[in-house]
């Protein structure tokens, strides 16, 4: 691949921790064949002090790396002020110098690894200030939150897709990196057993948790005003239900693709006003133990209200109106500071209509797809087969795929990933603007209420645990239960 990469932000916690990392495995692994990175934040430093933090980054995240000095001899860095032309029209002056000396053809990525509400200012600069005038591609890569609610974000769009084309614009949802997110459509589509069985005359209901133990860290100034609705469900969490929830795209082009996805988005059911506290529970950790060390209540964290109304925890029933998904609740729940850190999807197929095999005190195992996403990586499948040596009763027993790529969670190998897929040019796994926008109008509803009523029981969950009660009485009054994200784990990490 051959581009100059410009990295706003790149000082910032994100660039350390996953860009530079992932562009020492693509330069390692010979993807980049000719490159430069130039680094932006308003900090001064030198291009010598850039480099050194740069390797320092990578030698922490990689270890030791015999290319390295090779690697950081192609970075260079300017100090900037994001709204300030004479800042923009100097980047401008070093970019075409580095350009013509790596003969980069003119193709540039513009990262922003920056607070939010810089990214339009930025967008609107690069065009004012002629950066994005080149003979090659230019292709603006967006972190989250892509926006606040859906008119911050049209309000957004609007400043981006002034200066830059939507095929030209990649907004990053870090899951669509990870390997067992993309495995979602192989195991649909490439297999036979699945698909016939994929709607709601065999699936009962499907359960996606994403659990961290992790409470709010430095993040408290921008989590007081995201809580776990923006900051997790609205992009993550209904990426995977979009991606288990779609029809066969006609084929797997960028275009069909996130075509498919956005008439998931367009068939959500609203639930608005009294429905929400219906169909979804908020939390907030108090104090606890996890892992065995004592932590603080949210309320006690840096940056955040003592009195705050912030959600660290959402779990919700969403349900899709159309033809393949009617009646079939997709549950969903993620938060901070849980007792375990897990990504999985189960997929819970109906009862079978009659109970030959099982001792009739005994419950019947309903069969399960266990899609685990992190931090075991694979596919288990629970089935029921005749117990070795007994009559005929009938046990519960697994199929497991383990991924190699086992305990990769949160590596820098989603960013890799999609920095590629940014090179080539390939958008698939970046969120379309329609994606971006139909999941905000399902949220805003949902944030209105909570927003305008104080959750006076908060903290309502102690830190360590699974969440608030209430998310059990989300399932049991459809009658059935969470899958132990705990319990599924066993045969893939053993
Ligand atoms: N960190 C993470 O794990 C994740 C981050 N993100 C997103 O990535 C983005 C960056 O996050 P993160 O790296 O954590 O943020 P940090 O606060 O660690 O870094 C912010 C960066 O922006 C620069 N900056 C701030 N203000 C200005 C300014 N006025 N002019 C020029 N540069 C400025 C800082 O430069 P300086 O140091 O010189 O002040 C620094 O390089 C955010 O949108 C965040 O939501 C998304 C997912 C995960
Ligand atoms: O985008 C975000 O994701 C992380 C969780 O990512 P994971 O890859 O570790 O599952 C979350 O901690 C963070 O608050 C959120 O902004």
């Amino acid at each position: 691949m051959t581009s100059l990469i410009m990295i706003f932000g790149a000082t910032g916690d994100l660039a350390k921790r996953k860009l530079f990392p992932s562009l020492y495995r693509l330069f390692e692994k010979g993807k980049l064949n000719k490159f430069a990175v130039v680094g932006v934040a308003r900090r001064s430093l030198s291009t010598e002090e850039f480099q050194h933090s740069v390797k320092d980054s990578v030698l922490s995240a990689l270890g030791k790396k015999d290319r390295i000095d090779e690697f950081i001899s192609h970075f260079y860095y300017q100090s900037h002020d994001v709204s300030d032309s004479n800042s923009y029209a100097m980047l401008k002056n070093l970019a075409d110098e580095i350009d013509e000396r790596y003969q980069l053809e003119g193709n540039r990525i513009f990262y922003l690894a920056m607070a939010p509400e810089f990214f339009g200012t930025i967008a609107l600069h690069l065009k004012s200030d002629k950066l994005t005038e080149v003979k090659g591609y230019k292709r603006l890569v967006i972190e989250k939150p892509f926006g606040h609610d859906l008119a911050s974000a049209i309000e957004l769009n609007k400043q981006i897709r002034s200066a830059f084309l939507e095929k030209e614009v990649y907004r990053i949802d870090h899951y669509l990196g990870k390997e067992m997110v993309r495995n979602i459509e192989v195991i649909r589509f490439a297999n036979a057993i699945f698909e016939p069985l994929w709607n709601n005359r065999y699936i009962s209901n499907i359960q996606i948790t994403s659990s961290e133990v992790l409470g709010v860290e430095e993040r408290g100034r921008y989590y007081e005003t995201s809580g776990a609705l923006r900051d997790m469900l609205q992009n993550h969490m209904m990426q995977m239900v979009a991606l288990l929830a779609m029809e066969p795209p006609i084929n797997l082009s960028t275009d069909e693709i996130r075509s498919e996805k956005v008439r998931v988005f367009r068939a959500l059911r609203t639930v608005e006003g009294e429905q929400v506290n219906e169909y979804f529970v908020r939390g907030q950790y108090g104090e606890g133990t996890v892992e065995d060390v004592q932590v603080p209540a949210y309320r006690e964290e840096t940056m955040v209200d003592k009195e705050s109304n912030t959600e660290t925890f959402v779990a919700g029933k969403i349900m899709i109106d159309n033809f393949r998904w009617a009646g079939v609740p997709f549950y969903i729940r993620t938060g901070k500071r849980m007792s375990t850190k897990s990504t999985k999807i189960v997929i819970q197929f109906k009862d079978i209509p009659m109970n030959l095999y099982y001792q009739t005190e005994k419950m019947l195992n309903p069969n399960l797809l266990v899609i685990h996403i992190q931090p075991e990586e694979g596919i288990t499948l629970h089935l029921n087969a005749k117990k070795a040596g007994g009559h005929l009763d009938a046990q519960e027993v697994k199929l497991s795929f383990a991924n190699t790529g086992i305990h990769a969670m949160n590596t820098p190998e989603g960013y890799e990933k999609l920095l590629l897929d940014c090179m080539r040019g390939d958008a698939t796994n970046f969120t379309h603007w329609d994606e971006v926008a139909y999941s905000w109008s399902f949220v805003d509803k949902i944030s209105a209420v909570w927003e305008s009523t104080k959750a006076d029981y908060f903290p309502n969950y102690q830190s360590g645990t699974m969440g608030p009660k209430e998310v059990d009485e989300l399932l049991e009054k459809d009658g059935y239960f969470w899958w132990p994200v705990t319990d599924l784990e066993v045969d893939i990490c053993k």
